[in-house]
């Protein structure tokens, strides 16, 4: 049996892998079958966008995702399988999907390490079906990708998955598992110089100032009416950069202006990615304990400590951000219990990001191991948080006033593994990315009491915080 070092804290025991891909590899010939083999190592500690950057190319799937305040971080890199679907199935599909994939896996190697095993990487648009007949992502996208870093608490895993069949070349697959670790021990002594230096580029506006206050006045007579007691109207940007935006350089900006947001970049496989720093759980899920974030209801983060604290006073006491707020508990609490759970609503709290704060209600649950998380993601997506209340209406309002396609702004983000364990974010505060093109998004909650110019003045203050870490 032969141990290859090939760096400080990763042993393969090449040998034993060979004879287990051989093994299955006859099992495949035999019933004419497939099979994936996920192999998971523990490895020296490495920046995951280090590997992004390295490894993503512009014609694969890939998939970031970073929790600063959490000490995670991953990146996932081109596909060994995947859907792309649209429709109104697509969360049952997607569910279908893992459940497919994870019927023919075989695992190897350091299965106990954090991250470990099959991850699946997945991102939703906010409607079931698009208008814009050419946005370029679906309505869902889920996949398993052929490499995986991540990191927790100082740990680092790669997760190599290969689907093996009666035609592929064993020996290939070692060599390229062989290039791929050295690749990463190389990679783990780099540490990226990133300068700060903006681009020149162009800002137009998709809704003019004018146009948006007009549709929350709008929205605010719907509400008087009983129409509807909430909406959240979005704004898009689109700025067009001298040079190509550089997805590892805006990444690295918006975990450094946003350590307390969720960053996160996914890709179409044509060379559009999608990315922002958000900072809103739609569901996270470790070993059946759940929790979701209501968060609605903001206030500008002040310039001196004692206009700070009186912002935060004011949304605290404000009965119409309570009213906002209270919207997203009682939608959140009641689509959980309607799937048999039951929901303990936490401490009332303050989220204060860097240009702005959000009272914040962590809401948790026990899930029992027969509801898979993409049903909760179905019953829960999308929340009065980003579209409103009562939800179907305020969705059709929603398409009436927003003059773009929304795409996956405000929709589910993230990953979930075998066991049922997920993180999923709401891909808020988000920028589409296309070459020197970038459309950023970000919206507000409108309800009574809204004052059109303060509304606006919310949305812009988001966007300009997008802005200043893309360019
Ligand atoms: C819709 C967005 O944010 C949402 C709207 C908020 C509000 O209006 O108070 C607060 C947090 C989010 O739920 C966005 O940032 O795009």
């Amino acid at each position: 049996m032969t141990m290859s070092p090939c760096r400080s804290r990763c042993f393969v025991d090449y040998e034993d892998l060979h004879q287990l891909l051989l093994a299955v590899q006859e099992k495949c010939c035999e019933n004419h079958s497939q099979q994936i083999v996920s192999i998971s190592l523990q490895i020296d500690l490495i920046d995951p966008l280090v590997v992004l950057d390295k490894f993503a190319q512009a014609n694969t799937l890939n998939f970031y995702f970073e929790n600063r305040s959490k000490g995670e971080a991953i990146a996932a890199i081109d596909a060994v399988t995947k859907l792309e679907i649209t429709g109104k199935d697509r969360f049952s599909k997607t569910e279908e999907f893992i459940k497919d994939c994870l019927r023919n896996v075989v695992n190897f190697g350091n299965t106990n390490q954090s991250f470990a095993g099959m991850h699946f990487f997945s991102c939703f648009s906010f409607f079931d079906q698009h208008h814009q007949a050419d946005y370029p992502f679906p309505a869902a996208t889920i996949f398993l990708p052929k490499l995986q870093v991540a990191v927790k608490n100082l740990s680092c895993t790669l997760v190599v998955n290969n689907l093996i069949h009666a035609n592929i070349n064993i020996q290939t697959i070692l060599r390229e598992l062989q290039n791929e670790v050295k690749t990463l021990q190389f990679l783990s002594h780099y540490s990226p110089n990133i300068e700060f230096s903006p681009s020149n580029f162009n800002k137009s506006k998709i809704t003019n100032s004018h146009s948006f206050k007009h549709s929350v006045s709008s929205a605010l007579e719907k509400i008087a009416s009983n129409h509807l007691r909430k909406i959240v109207l979005a704004d898009a940007l689109d700025v067009r950069a001298y040079n190509c935006f550089n997805l590892f350089k805006s990444l690295n900006n918006l975990r450094q202006l946003h350590p307390n947001c969720y960053v996160f970049s996914t890709s179409n496989g044509k060379g559009q990615n999608f990315i922002g720093a958000s900072p809103e759980r739609l569901i996270s899920i470790q070993e059946q304990q759940l929790i979701t974030d209501a968060l609605a209801g903001s206030a500008p983060r002040g310039r001196t400590r004692n206009e700070d604290a009186a912002n935060a006073k004011n949304l605290v006491n404000s009965n119409k951000e309570k009213h906002e707020h209270s919207l997203v508990i009682d939608f959140i609490t009641q689509r959980l219990s309607q799937l048999g759970l039951f929901p303990q609503i936490l401490a009332p709290r303050l989220r204060q990001l860097s240009n702005i704060q959000h009272l914040w209600t962590p809401i948790t649950a026990v899930v029992p191991v027969n509801i898979h998380p993409f049903k909760i993601l179905s019953q829960l997506h999308p929340t009065p948080a980003v579209a409103g209340a009562p939800r179907d209406i305020a969705c059709a309002e929603i398409r009436r006033y927003e003059n773009f396609e929304r795409g996956l702004y405000a929709a589910p983000l993230g990953w979930v593994d075998g066991n049922g364990n997920c993180e999923f974010i709401v891909g808020i505060r988000s920028a589409l990315i296309d070459g020197d093109h970038a459309r950023l998004y970000a919206g507000a909650g409108i309800v009574a009491g809204s004052d059109p110019d303060k509304e606006f003045a919310e949305v812009q203050l988001k966007l300009q915080a997008l802005l200043k870490a893309l360019v």
